[in-house]
């Protein structure tokens, strides 16, 4: 990590960067060609977090140990017994379902994502272009607020932009009782697991365990409830010739430090295995699922993998999800940690501000690309070309 002030933004020579952000050109140049053989060797494992709750450093490692294997090659791992309560991840998925049903359209239209600079509120299913798929699904989109965080916060709270205020957009009590506070309950939870898993991280990455703690007293933590419909033509036999197929969320890769994704039992989720084939992740009951994301691969150098995945019901059911984005700070520059460097190896990566990478990289995915945040910089600079 470095000072704020000495590295005020990245340097324009930075090309990865400018190429990440150009999302479907990058994407395109990862997701290469596409088989639909089955990569028997790709293995989510199921990392059963409990023992990193007893005050035994061992045990505290031995869980670190195997996220570090999870990370370092595919890039995503169920954990169990997490401590999230059941009522709580049953709440946010009735609140969820209960937003998409019972909001009015009108109401939904007052919350309309194109009303906010930051990507938050309603967001209808042709609002964004992934890797240029058309897409199914319904999304209601938030981020951090003191109010949501059980520690209160540090009262530093930045949005993405820097800019100091929250940008949240919530539905009138009276038009959705009990939404927020379903809301609240569940995020208070997911933002205090998402805490703790980065003490592991900091374990699986040789730090000292509190390394990150200071980096996420004010975080950015996204969260979206997320609505899939049933697949119109099911069995998929039925589609007709030269249909492609229903893609509820394109190719895409997360852009913070890593997610936590709690869904319905209905599946989706299918993630690109290093043979270019879909695996399809299974939700477990009682599990998250979680994946690391790019701006912690860049931190690592590289190290953690951040793998492409998208999402395709293609069952006649509905389903609901619940990714939580987390990161740091977002106005904490950091620069590649140094564990993750051999012996005289330089980064590929110059510091950045977590903030401003994340912006731009979820700027590319608005259908018309100018994103959420038109021209205007970042950080009170001016946008980079
Ligand atoms: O809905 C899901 O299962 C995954 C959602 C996702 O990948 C995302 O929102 O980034
Ligand atoms: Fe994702």
């Amino acid at each position: 990590m470095v000072a704020a002030a000495a590295i005020h933004s990245p340097h324009p020579s930075d090309l990865t960067t400018l190429q990440e952000a150009r999302s479907t050109t990058y994407l395109q140049s990862r997701l290469g060609s596409k088989t639909s053989v089955p990569d028997s060797n790709f293995i989510i494992p199921v990392i059963d977090i409990s023992p990193s709750f007893s005050s035994s450093l061992s045990a505290r490692q031995s869980v670190a140990a195997k996220i570090r294997t999870a990370c370092t090659t595919s890039g995503f791992f169920y954990i169990t017994h997490h401590g999230v309560s059941e009522k709580a991840r049953a709440g946010i998925l009735d609140q969820a379902e209960r937003f998409v049903k019972l909001l009015p359209q009108c109401k939904k239209e007052e919350l309309h994502i194109r009303l906010s600079k930051l990507g938050y509120g309603w967001e209808p299913g042709n609002y964004t272009s992934l890797a240029g798929d058309l897409e199914t699904k319904e999304a209601f989109n938030f981020g951090y607020e003191q109010g949501l965080d059980v520690t209160g916060g540090d009262g530093m709270y930045r949005n993405l932009d820097g800019s100091v205020g929250c940008g949240n957009v919530w539905p009138k009590e009276e038009d959705l009782p009990g939404f927020y506070e379903g809301v609240r309950e569940y995020y208070g939870q997911v933002l205090q697991l998402a805490r703790h898993l980065f003490r592991l991280f900091a374990l699986s990455l040789d730090l000292p365990e509190h390394h990150f703690d200071h980096m996420t007293t004010h975080p950015g933590g996204i969260c979206r409830l997320l609505y899939y419909p049933p697949c119109k033509h099911f069995p998929s036999s039925k589609r007709a010739e030269g249909e492609g197929e229903e893609i509820g969320l394109g190719a895409h890769t997360d852009y913070e430090c890593f997610t936590l994704l709690h869904s319905s039992s209905t599946p989706g989720l299918e993630i690109l295995t290093p043979s270019n084939s879909w695996h399809r992740a299974t939700p477990l009951p009682s599990s998250f699922i979680v994946n690391v994301a790019d701006f912690l691969m860049r931190w690592t150098n590289g190290v953690y993998k951040s793998t492409i995945h998208r999402v395709v019901n293609r069952t006649d059911e509905e389903r609901y999800s619940v990714p939580f984005f987390f990161s740091v700070n977002y106005d904490e520059v950091v620069e590649t940690l140094p564990t993750c460097l051999n012996d005289g190896e330089k980064s590929s990566y110059p510091p950045i501000r977590a903030g401003e990478y994340i912006l731009e990289r979820l700027n590319t995915t608005t259908k018309d690309g100018n994103g959420y945040f038109g021209n205007e910089g970042f950080f009170g600079e001016e946008r980079r070309e």
